[in-house]
């Protein structure tokens, strides 16, 4: 099993529920990566880092951290879930059971 944390958290606090979450996820037959999403990552207005992208293809399990900003997620995070519009349109994550 595989676990992806991906997680934005310009103070810290959701990136140490995403440490909490690894730790407990931890298992011998588990690996659990965490991804930070960065400033570096956006660029005009844009989340870019696609070798993160494609690299989710292959986890079993996704866990989206980010902070509440006016009642929402942060923008960064939203950057991030609307690059990902590809690989839910070939159905690469949900509804997928055969990897
Ligand atoms: C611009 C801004 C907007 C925020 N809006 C909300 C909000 O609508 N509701 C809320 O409960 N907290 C809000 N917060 C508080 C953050 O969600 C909270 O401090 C969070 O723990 C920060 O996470 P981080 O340490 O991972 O960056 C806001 C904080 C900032 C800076």
């Amino acid at each position: 099993m595989k676990i992806a944390i991906i997680f934005h958290s310009p103070s810290g606090t959701t990136k140490q529920l995403a440490q909490a979450i690894a730790e407990g996820a931890a298992q011998p037959d588990i690996e659990v990566i965490q991804a930070e999403i960065v400033g570096a990552d956006i660029e005009d207005g844009r989340f870019r880092n696609t070798e993160l992208l494609q690299q989710l293809t292959r986890f079993d399990a996704l866990v989206f951290g980010s902070p509440t900003y006016m009642g929402s997620v942060t923008a960064q995070f939203k950057a991030f879930a609307d690059a990902t519009r590809e690989l839910w349109e070939q159905q690469n994550w949900a509804f997928n059971t055969d990897r």
